[in-house]
């Protein structure tokens, strides 16, 4: 089953709990967990004691995504602080193989993110160490920008890498998926689908999540 994955980057930070136990009624499987550091990416979101301050307060998988420079200094503290799974930057991870290492080294499960301009070939080599791989369908900092078309293409071919080596890895999305989009990106190969403004920015939290469900 495809898992949906809302993106907190989106909430409303004054009523944060609320939404989450809204997304977790609704039926979601993760809680995406946007961190920007102003330097990776040109925007600054949150660190770990807004993870930790949702510790023990729902059951959701947390799912963090590090945009961020040096992640290998921080990937403790927010182990700590709740994380299910690291997620890093490719582009961010110079010794990749020990950061993945890292991860694994506190039981959590590990995924490399690559932005839209990243070829698949620089996660070849690491691909039977990883868990999932996070595909950015829009240039990493901001919420509710459009979905990058020719990303569908490099979700398939993907799949295909991941299905030639015999490997169990799933594949998340992340980036301007709505709607009407996001039936493309599941049949191209995506088995996490982050959403921020298209669940967030909505009338119904509840009733956004259930279309997004009948769609999947
Ligand atoms: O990591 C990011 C942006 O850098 C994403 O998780 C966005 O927060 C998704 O937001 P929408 O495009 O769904 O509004």
């Amino acid at each position: 089953m495809v898992k949906l994955a809302p993106s907190i980057l989106s909430a409303d930070f004054s009523k944060l709990l609320e939404h989450v136990q809204e997304v977790e009624a609704a039926g979601v499987e993760y809680l995406h967990i946007d961190v920007m550091d102003g330097h990776f990416v040109p925007n600054i979101s949150f660190g770990a004691p807004i993870l930790k301050s949702l510790k023990g307060k729902t059951n959701l998988f947390m799912d963090v995504h590090l945009m961020i420079e040096n992640p290998d200094l921080y990937i403790e503290d927010f182990v700590k602080a709740g994380a299910d799974l690291i997620n890093v930057h490719i582009e961010a991870c110079p010794h990749i193989h020990r950061t993945i290492q890292l991860i694994r080294s506190f039981g959590v499960k590990a995924a490399v993110a690559l932005n839209p301009g990243t070829p698949l070939s620089s996660i070849e080599e690491i691909l039977p160490d990883l868990d999932m791989v996070l595909i950015m369908s829009v240039n990493p900092g901001f919420g509710g920008q459009s979905y990058i078309d020719s990303m569908t293409d490099k979700i398939k071919r993907l799949k295909d890498m991941i299905q030639s080596k015999g490997l169990v890895c799933d594949i998340q999305v992340d980036g301007g998926i709505k709607l009407d989009n996001v039936k493309a990106v599941v049949d191209a190969g995506a088995t996490v689908i982050v959403a921020g403004s298209a669940i967030f920015n909505t009338p119904s939290i509840d009733e956004t999540v259930k279309a997004f469900r009948k769609v999947l």
